[in-house]
This record gives structure tokens, C-alpha cells and sequence, in this order.
């Protein structure tokens, strides 16, 4: 058996390659055909829509545009999928019951029993190209599964070890309409099929590709632990746990696309995924279109979920504390109605004219009045109506007025509010007295100490309320301040808005040329209609949470308004937290998830770091969260990490050392370093290209490089409390080389290994 398996192994020799390939560029060939029978399909039906013109009832035209519009998004994802969207087959054994499904394959994970002779030959009953989208043949059988597909499940889920009917797994590369090469894996070497297999498995020809600024989709090469996070279903948390490099931002984002594809309806309602900086949005934003999928998907960072605010600004880590704790829900409670006193100019009594004598409320009733107004939770600025109805009543009882007659105390009371709610002095007062409050402005209130102690008394100490209220004197916000402004939102309410047209595609279309611009729009327009989408929505029906790890309570609190209806999918890495009190944000975590059922998956590969580096990693690791187990890593590179000792001029030594990961790297270079260094170290690596960029450490979550230069360890490790999972991050960046460069505080040995990585 060994010798068959021998005579059918990998056979990447030049003439069995060509072969394949040119098998699958036949196939890819026909799928092309198909395809632009159909694209004609979708024009033709585009431009008898357009001839037939305004004609018809109302119903009609409306039924027609909706046509026209579904059309032409069809017509857009198929040209868009021209590019590499055929990637992937399965040779499968006979199915057990021999029954197919509505798409022509057979539905049995399992083999037929008599599938596999005796003499351990067998057949291929079934073929299955996999690709981004399902392409029916004309007679309806499929030549290309979408990777969503139930069908296509077995491409991801078989291994070696419990193979199902896949005898064969092969990747296919493909640039538009060529096929450049294939990479198979044999799941059942055993058996004498005749396949030919070639290359050495997609997986590790996709681990060390050299990397660019953006996140690839691994459609291809999905793994099978991986899988079953992505096709889990939409139970109300999804809870995924793994070490660096696990997939768990690539899982989270595939996951996206299934819940899609699997309930488009359900999921219309939008899903959100939070990543914790602009950069790594930045980075992952193209994964979701190269899957076919964006409309739906909103991804925004931390600091920026609220609407026209971006965070720019980092709070040192004693800050951070403070601004994420649970303690500043009473402090915003306090301040958003203590506000309402700083209004400039405030009156202190309120005095109004009726039944031809004048009416005064001192001080002192006004305070109850505000007192009494504020009494239940509502919104401090939807409680206005309510003192202005508090106010009516205390000056009534001051006109002295009785009357025995109900319906004429009712119709005289009447008459009063009239007179006195169009007196321009009393609404100039309310005005002033009740403003309608902006976060922004409460926020801003914040900044003064004074007030700042008065409405954190005996929540924040005076060192606390000292640095928050300078770190809020600084222009701009941080990203812990864009929750406090979204606390804010909830406690003040809405203020009135004149309303906007509603931006309903549907609307908007009325013939050809309306489609065709709506095409252009979502051919050039990618960004603002994703931005609008964003804009439009405040509650989600799917919440993607990356880092998970890192959201304060705070946080949590703004990303859970976001999603109170909503299934999550949260994912993250307790080692790789940047928040000090780790416990108490997994609190947070439970309250904002509440009570809801969770589902849990951890994943052990490592697909990023070669062995070389994840070993220097789960050093600082076993410092970080002893007892932690390391995940595994797939890949050796046979390199080492270098560590150099930095002289006198440290920003001359950080720029040779990332010169020299430049030559030796196709790909990208990442030159990390602690966060009070970020302007400095830019500086430093000035003018060596695009290929290299410069991060403080909190800054390179979640991102990868080729190469990584990580800057004095202990500077890193010594900057916040939770200093050492930073570090940790920081060391698990590179895909290829890692180099460490130390100064005196890192007090290297005599082989320049700092004292933080020494095993
Ligand atoms: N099945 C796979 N096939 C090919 N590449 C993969 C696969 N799984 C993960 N990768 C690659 O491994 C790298 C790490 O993936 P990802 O960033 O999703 O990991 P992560 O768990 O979010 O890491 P971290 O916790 O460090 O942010 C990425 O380059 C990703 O494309």
C-alpha cells in the first residue's frame, strides 16, 4: 500500500504540473462562458427595463426598478469576481446514502460503505470547483460552489485524520482568466485513485507569501478548527479565544461573510466589527470585499464608533484606568446634570407677568423645581418638557387663583400656560435655565478640576480627578474619551434634529441611466457608501468584536448600546491585554452580554510566527500569564531572531537595523517601539520607504510584517502596568525575521539577549 500511495504522491515534476493546470484552465475556461452568457442575461434585462421607460401602474415601474437594481448589483459582483474567484476543488468518494442536494452534490459527509474496494482502490463519484460565488451550468448543475455553501464545507473540514469522502484537496491560483498553479493535498493517501497530486499543500505556500499593508482573505486555505468558528451558527455569543496568529481577526471577518450568505435577510439589519485602532481597520478593510461582501458590513475602530468624533489622542495607561472604569458612570451621571447650572448667563430667579401682576420664582424654588425635574432616569435633555411643566405649575399656585368649578380651573389653566409659554421672557429663560446639552459639552465641563471633584466625590481620588481633568485640556479626544462622550449620548438624549432624506437606493431609480450611475457608485463609490451605512445605523444585527481583550468597561457599555438585539462574535486574547484589570473587564464583558447563551472556541495553530520566533515569544508569555500554553506553530524558517545592542545614537542603530530587515524581506517591515517614542522613532526610519513603518507598541494590535524590529523590550514593558503582554504583542508580529535591539535598560547578556527574553 505504501509503495501505491509512493506512485500517486506529490508528483511536482513539470509535466504532471502542467497537466493540471491545464485540466483546471479548461474548466476555468467554461466557467467564464457561463459567466458571460449571464452578464448579457442581466444587460439584456437592464436595458428592456430602460426601453419599456415610465410606462405601466405605479406598482409595476416600482417592481420593475427593484429588478433593475438587483440586476445591477448582480451584474457589478460578477465583474467584480472575475478577479481570482475560482480557487478551490475536491475529488469526493460516493456519498453513503447516495443522495444529492438542491445543488447537485451528494449531501453524506460520510463514504458509501462499498465506496472503497477490497484492494483499497476506489473512485471519484464527484468533482466540486470551489470559488466566491456559486455558478450554476445551464442545466443547473454546479460548476462553482460558493465557499459558503454546505457543499463546500468538506474543502475546509477534512483532514488526514478523519477525511470523509475527500480523497483530494487542491488549491487553485489563478490571476483573471489563467490558471497559474495548483497545490494539493492528499487526505487519503491509502487508497489508489489514479489522482495525480501536486506541490507541497496550499496552506504553507500561503503562510510565506510576503506581506503587504493589507490583510489577505484565507479562503483558500481555511483550516479545519478554523472552520468551525466560521460556520458555527449565529448562537447569541459566539466566543472565540486563541494565542497570536491564530486567524482569529481573518476567522471573524470569514465568519461575516457566511452569516450573510447564510441569512442575508436576518443580517440586512447590518453587522458592526470593532477593531481596536484605525490602523488595524486600515488593514483588514479589503478582506470583506475580496469575499464579495461590504455593503452590510460596517468596520469601524474604538474610536470612532460614535459619529463625528475620531479619536487622535492616547491616554497614559493611569488615565486610561480611570476613563474605562465602571466609576465614571456616576461621575457622567453627575456631571451631565450639573450642567445644567453652568449655562452662561443663567438666570437666578424666573419673573413673568400674568393676570396683570408679575410672578417671581426666587432661587431657591427654582432648585427644587430642577430638583424634582431630575428626580426620575430619563435623559436630562428629554426631562426639559417636564420642568417646563414643573415651572407652569409653581408659578399657578403663586397666582393664588381657586376655583370650584373644574372646567373652568382646567380652561383658566389653559388660557395661563398659553399666556405665559409665548412670553418671550419665559422661553428666553428656559432657554438659559434647562439648555439642551451636547456630550461634547459636558465632556468639556469635565476639565475643570473643581467641578471634576465636586461630581466624583467619593469615586475618584484627587490624584485621579487631577489627571483626568488635564488629560481632558488637551485638543482633541482619545479613544477612552469617545466612550465617555457615548455614555453621555445615552444620559442626555437626543437633541432635536431637522430630519434628512432617507438615501434608499430604491428611491432613487427610475431607468437605465439611474443604474448606471448606482453601478459607477458602487464600482468607484466603495468607501462612501460604506461610510453612509455606517452614518445611518445605530444598532446592528450582528456584532464582530476584535481584540476583545482590550475593550475597558466603558467600552464594552458603547459597544453593547450597539447591539442589544443583536448574535456576537467576539474574539480575543487574554495574554495579549492591554487593560490592567483584566478581571474587571471581563466583568464589563458579562454585563454587556448579559445573560445570553455563549458558545465557545479556542484555536492552538499559530499561522503567523515561524517557530523561531513564537519560541521567544512564549518566554515573555510565561512572565506575562504564567501557565498560559503557547499556541502552535506551523512554520520554521530556519532563522533565528537577532538581537543587537544600540550605541550611543539609538536612532541611528534602529535605522540600520530596520535598512537592513528591509533587504532582507520582500514584504513589509515593522519597527515597534514603546508609545512615548512614536514621534521619535518616525522620524528615525525617515525616507527608507513604504515598505517600513514605525508603531508604538499599543498601536501594533492586531497587524503583521514580514520583519519586526522591536525596540528596547523593557522600555515597552515598563510603560503600563500591563506592560509585559504588551511586549508580547510586539513580539509576535513578524511572519519572517524578528530582530530586538536593546538599550542599557534592557540589560542585555553578553550575546545581546535582553534580560526580559532570556529563557
Ligand atoms: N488558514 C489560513 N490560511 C492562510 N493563512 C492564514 C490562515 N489562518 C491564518 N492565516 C494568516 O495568519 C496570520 C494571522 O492571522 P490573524 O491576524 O487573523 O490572527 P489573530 O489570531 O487575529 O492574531 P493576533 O491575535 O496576533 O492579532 C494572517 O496573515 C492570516 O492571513
Amino acid at each position: 500500500m505504501a509503495a501505491q500511495s509512493a506512485v500517486q504522491g506529490r508528483q511536482g515534476g513539470g509535466g504532471v504540473r502542467e497537466q493540471e493546470i491545464a485540466v483546471e484552465q479548461r474548466h476555468l475556461d467554461r466557467v467564464y462562458r457561463r459567466l458571460e452568457d449571464k452578464i448579457h442575461e442581466v444587460e439584456f434585462l437592464m436595458s428592456d427595463a430602460a426601453q419599456r421607460g415610465h410606462v405601466g401602474t405605479p406598482g409595476a415601474l416600482a417592481e420593475r426598478d427593484a429588478q433593475v437594481y438587483r440586476a445591477s448589483v448582480h451584474l457589478n459582483r460578477l465583474n467584480s469576481e472575475f478577479e481570482d474567484f475560482l480557487f478551490g476543488r475536491i475529488d469526493l468518494l460516493r456519498g453513503k446514502d447516495g443522495k444529492k442536494g438542491s445543488d447537485g452534490a451528494y449531501t453524506s459527509v460520510d463514504p458509501a460503505d462499498d465506496a472503497i474496494r477490497a484492494d483499497a482502490t476506489a473512485d471519484i463519484a464527484e468533482t466540486l470547483h470551489i470559488g466566491r460565488i456559486g455558478v450554476l451550468d445551464t442545466d443547473y448543475s454546479p460548476l462553482v460552489i460558493d465557499w459558503r455553501a454546505p457543499a463546500a464545507a468538506p474543502f475546509y473540514r477534512s483532514t488526514p485524520v478523519a477525511p470523509g469522502r475527500v480523497v483530494r484537496r487542491r488549491v487553485i491560483r489563478s490571476k483573471g482568466r489563467r490558471v497559474l498553479g495548483v497545490e494539493d493535498d492528499l487526505l487519503r493517501p491509502e487508497l489508489t485513485t489514479g489522482l495525480p497530486v501536486v506541490g507541497d499543500g496550499a496552506l504553507m505556500a500561503a503562510l510565506g507569501q510576503a506581506r503587504t499593508h493589507t490583510m489577505r482573505d484565507i479562503v483558500a486555505s481555511i483550516q479545519a478548527e478554523q472552520d468551525m468558528v466560521i460556520r458555527a451558527p449565529a448562537a447569541s455569543v459566539t466566543e472565540v479565544t486563541g494565542g497570536p496568529g491564530t486567524g482569529k481577526t481573518a476567522v471573524a471577518l470569514h465568519r461575516a461573510a457566511y452569516l450573510l450568505y447564510q441569512d442575508r435577510r436576518r443580517y440586512s439589519g447590518g453587522i458592526l466589527c470593532v477593531s481596536p485602532t484605525p490602523l488595524l481597520v486600515a488593514y483588514t478593510e479589503g478582506v470583506l470585499p475580496s469575499l464579495g461582501e461590504e455593503g452590510q458590513v460596517a468596520i469601524r475602530a474604538l474610536g470612532s464608533l460614535v459619529d463625528g468624533v475620531t479619536a487622535e489622542l492616547y491616554d497614559e495607561p493611569a488615565v486610561a484606568r480611570v476613563k474605562g472604569s465602571l466609576r465614571m458612570q456616576k461621575v457622567l451621571r453627575n456631571a451631565a446634570r450639573g450642567c445644567l447650572e453652568l449655562a452662561p448667563g443663567a438666570p437666578e430667579t424666573l419673573r413673568v407677568v400674568a393676570f396683570g401682576r408679575r410672578l417671581e420664582l426666587s432661587a431657591t424654588e427654582l432648585a427644587a423645581v430642577r430638583r424634582a425635574a431630575l428626580g426620575g432616569t430619563a435623559p436630562v435633555n428629554l426631562m426639559r418638557p417636564r420642568a417646563r411643566r414643573l415651572l407652569l405649575d409653581a408659578l399657578w399656585r403663586r397666582t393664588g387663583r381657586r376655583f370650584d368649578d373644574t372646567e373652568l380651573a382646567a380652561e383658566e389653566r389653559q388660557g395661563f400656560d398659553e399666556d405665559i409659554t409665548t412670553e418671550q421672557d419665559f422661553t428666553d429663560f428656559l432657554d438659559a435655565w434647562w439648555p439642551l446639552l451636547e456630550p461634547r459639552t459636558v465632556l468639556a465641563a469635565l476639565a475643570d478640576e473643581r467641578r471634576l471633584a465636586r461630581w466624583s466625590r467619593r469615586v475618584l481620588t484627587p490624584p485621579e480627578v487631577r489627571k483626568v481633568a488635564r488629560s481632558l485640556r488637551r485638543e482633541g479626544v482619545s479613544t477612552h474619551d469617545v466612550a465617555l462622550l457615548d455614555e453621555l449620548a445615552a444620559l442626555l438624549g437626543p437633541l432635536p434634529r431637522p430630519k434628512r432624506r432617507e438615501a434608499d437606493p430604491l428611491d432613487q431609480l427610475t431607468g437605465l441611466e439611474e443604474v448606471t450611475t448606482y453601478a459607477d457608485r458602487l464600482e468607484g463609490g466603495r468607501r462612501g457608501r460604506a461610510d453612509r451605512l455606517e452614518e445611518e445605523r445605530t444598532e446592528y444585527a450582528h456584532v464582530i468584536v476584535d481584540e476583545a481583550q482590550d475593550l475597558t468597561p466603558m467600552q464594552w457599555r458603547m459597544v453593547g448600546r450597539r447591539g442589544r438585539t443583536a448574535t456576537w462574535t467576539i474574539v480575543g486574547d487574554p495574554a495579549q491585554s492591554s487593560w490592567s484589570d483584566v478581571d474587571e473587564a471581563a466583568q464589563a464583558r458579562d454585563e454587556a452580554l448579559g445573560s445570553r447563551p455563549r458558545r465557545r472556541f479556542t484555536l492552538t495553530v499559530n499561522y503567523r510566527n515561524p517557530a523561531e520566533i513564537a519560541d521567544v515569544a512564549s518566554t515573555v508569555l510565561a512572565l506575562a500569564m504564567p501557565g498560559t500554553e503557547p499556541p502552535r506553530a506551523v512554520r520554521t524558517t530556519g532563522v533565528a531572531p537577532r538581537y543587537e545592542v544600540a550605541g550611543a545614537d539609538l536612532g541611528a542603530d534602529v535605522r540600520a537595523a530596520a535598512a537592513r530587515l528591509l533587504s532582507e524581506v520582500d514584504g513589509t517591515v515593522g519597527v515597534v517601539v514603546a508609545m512615548g517614542r512614536r514621534a521619535q522613532a518616525r522620524g528615525w526610519i525617515e525616507g527608507l520607504g513604504e515598505r517600513v513603518v514605525a508603531l508604538g507598541s499599543l498601536e501594533a494590535k492586531g497587524l503583521e510584517y514580514d520583519a519586526t524590529l522591536v525596540v528596547s523590550p523593557a522600555e515597552i514593558a515598563e510603560e503600563s502596568p500591563a506592560g509585559l503582554r504588551v511586549l508580547y504583542v510586539a513580539l509576535t508580529r513578524a511572519t519572517q525575521r524578528l530582530a530586538v535591539l536593546s538599550t542599557p535598560l534592557d540589560t542585555p547578556d553578553s550575546a545581546g539577549i535582553p534580560d526580559l527574553l532570556l529563557p
